[in-house]
């Protein structure tokens, strides 16, 4: 355990839960992956991410895909009638109002399968990590007991999304620009995780958080 006192009631919002439960947030691109997958390697905490559960959401058959279907018709599902990512993202992230539509059918999901996660998880003292990029913008924290952002400049943001999803500089900017301002989330954060440069930076402010 790296040597790490673990506490389970060292949550600094532990009003509403004696156990720990991480929401794991940042912007698009900054390392949250990166970050989550160290607490599940290195100290084996059980890590749920919301962008799984919002694909499971969509997997056929689906009520979701059927409305999405309806909704912007057969050219939004590939041959084996999978969703077309790519093709769904170009539309959501230029059109907030189509953004707050498919949200709308997603996120409720989503939430439900945190809260079923949760309510099977209680009796364990050890935190669990919800890794949930929307967790300011979804109205989900009311699900964790602590914040943690990680954060890196808008540039880097930019770059290793660009670079990660072989996206062009704007459709980047778009998708940087559809969430909620990495300085407002850290300011929102009980830790900030910077992501900017080493991970010996990151990794420190991590093992800080955890004690
Ligand atoms: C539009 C979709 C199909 C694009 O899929 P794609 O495979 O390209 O991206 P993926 O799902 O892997 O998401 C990558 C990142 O995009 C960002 N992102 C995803 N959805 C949104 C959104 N509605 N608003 C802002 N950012 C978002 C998050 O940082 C996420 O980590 C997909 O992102 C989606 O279904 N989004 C709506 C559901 C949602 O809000 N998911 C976020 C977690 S609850
Ligand atoms: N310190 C770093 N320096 C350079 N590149 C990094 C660093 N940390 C992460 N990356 C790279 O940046 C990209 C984004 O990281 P990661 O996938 O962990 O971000 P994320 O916040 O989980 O993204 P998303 O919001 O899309 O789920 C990845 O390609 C990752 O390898």
């Amino acid at each position: 355990m790296n040597g790490i006192d673990l506490e389970p009631n060292a949550s600094s919002r532990s009003d509403r839960a004696s156990w720990r439960i991480i929401g794991l947030t940042g912007g698009i691109a900054t390392g949250k992956s990166t970050v989550a997958n160290y607490l599940a390697q290195t100290y084996h905490l059980p890590v749920l991410d919301a962008d799984i559960f919002a694909r499971e959401a969509v997997e056929p058959p689906s009520p979701i895909l059927e409305q999405i279907r309806q909704r912007y018709g057969d050219t939004i599902l590939q041959a084996d009638g999978t969703l077309d990512r790519p093709e769904l993202g170009a539309i959501v992230f230029d059109r907030p109002e189509e953004r707050q539509w498919l949200e709308g059918r997603i996120h409720p999901y989503v939430r439900r399968r945190f809260e079923e996660a949760i309510s099977n998880y209680r009796k364990s003292d050890r935190p669990m990590v919800l890794a949930i990029p929307l967790l300011f913008e979804a109205r989900m924290t009311d699900l964790v007991s602590e914040i943690w952002v990680v954060s890196c400049s808008r540039i880097q943001q930019q770059e290793r999304l660009m670079k990660r999803d072989r996206l062009t500089r704007e459709q980047a900017i778009a998708r940087i620009e559809s969430q909620m301002p990495t300085a407002e989330k850290c300011d929102r954060a009980n830790w900030v995780l910077d992501n900017s440069s080493t991970p010996h930076i990151w990794i420190e402010q991590l093992k800080a958080a955890l004690r």
